[in-house]
């Protein structure tokens, strides 16, 4: 793997779940891997377990890291070709992309969607310049239309708990008091769909994601009916994407509650964390024998682990 930008850096899917679940059984196996070698985990927005998650799954391979937060350390990055650079922006990605490769090894970056201008989104700017001005290997930590290592980490904590070989997963919209990208709906709907799962996505009319990520989803706007059977519920807001990036509903009565769970096959409860209590889905829902989103939390140092151990392994110098 010489990076991980989406899923389409992945040659073999069902191989990659299960070299995640052989390290997670041990997860010093590969501490040798990284020594005198270095990661720099680059942020354009906050994060609690992607920041610490990679630098979990760095140190298990003794890997070196450092963290940049351009918002409030680094200067602030111009991604467009050709502009007069007399405004806000210090730094070019050309300069800053090609002075950070050669320092480190790997560079991993989080750039959210900016949710003014879906085209401009939707061409993956800043993820591109990346891959385009950086030499070494590129890992996506959430871009502006995918968040691939959270979907694989799902993907591992669903082998991890289901019953039968092919789970009824739902994607759920829920409501938010804020904008959110679709980046993480988006590699869920990807990722399930490439497992083969039987995978339903719920939303109110007018919430459709783009259509190459609905790929051959089943969609069902009746939230109720498609909780039916499920085995797993996966729980999250987006914003619109016709409408792009606006908050066209709220409605509380999408909020994932335990009375909607109980049309689940006694399915588990998923959300990819950070999450709004009483908002989203009930406190209750939570803190119930049904919800796994802190194992699933804890899969984002595997998931990680495990692509770098790739990434690695292919620019082994
Ligand atoms: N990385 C996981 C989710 C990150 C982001 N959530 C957020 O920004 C939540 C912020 C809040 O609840 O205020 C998203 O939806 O893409
Ligand atoms: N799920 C996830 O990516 O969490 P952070 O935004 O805290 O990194």
């Amino acid at each position: 793997m010489n990076s991980f930008l989406s899923i389409n850096d992945v040659e073999n899917l069902p191989a990659l779940v299960q070299e995640a679940l052989e390290i997670k059984k041990n997860p010093h196996v590969y501490s040798d891997l990284g020594r005198q070698r270095s990661m720099c985990l680059i942020f354009l927005n906050p994060s609690l377990r992607t920041r610490l998650s990679s630098q979990k799954a760095a140190f298990n391979l003794g890997l070196d890291t450092a963290v940049l937060d351009v918002g409030s350390q680094g200067w602030n990055l111009e991604f467009a070709d050709g502009v007069v650079m007399d405004g806000d922006k210090a730094e070019h990605i050309k300069e800053a992309a090609a002075v950070i490769s050669s320092y480190f090894d790997v560079v991993a970056i989080r750039a959210f969607a900016k949710l003014q201008d879906r085209e401009e989104d939707y061409s993956e700017q800043v993820m591109s310049a990346f891959k385009e001005y950086c030499p070494v290997p590129v890992i996506n930590m959430e871009s502006s239309t995918g968040h691939p290592l959270q979907a694989f980490a799902d993907l591992i904590t669903i082998e991890e708990h289901k019953k039968v070989e092919k789970p009824k997963v739902v994607l759920t919209w829920a409501p938010h008091p804020k904008a959110l990208p679709q980046a993480v709906a988006n590699s869920f709907s990807q990722w399930m769909q490439a497992a083969n799962f039987d995978f339903t996505i719920t939303h109110p009319e007018g919430y459709e994601l783009a259509d190459e990520m609905v790929g051959n989803a089943k969609v069902e706007y009746d939230q109720a009916k498609a909780f039916e059977g499920a085995d797993f519920i996966y729980a999250k807001n987006w914003s619109n994407y016709k409408d792009y990036g606006k908050v066209v509903s709220k409605d509380s009565n999408w909020m994932v509650t335990q009375q909607k769970m109980q049309l689940t096959n006694a399915g588990k409860f998923m959300h990819c964390l950070p999450v709004r209590r009483n908002v989203v889905v009930e406190g209750a829902v939570l803190d119930s024998d049904q919800s796994i989103v802190i194992p699933q939390a804890t899969n984002r140092i595997f998931s990680m682990q495990t692509v770098t151990k790739k990434i690695l392994e292919s620019t082994h110098s």
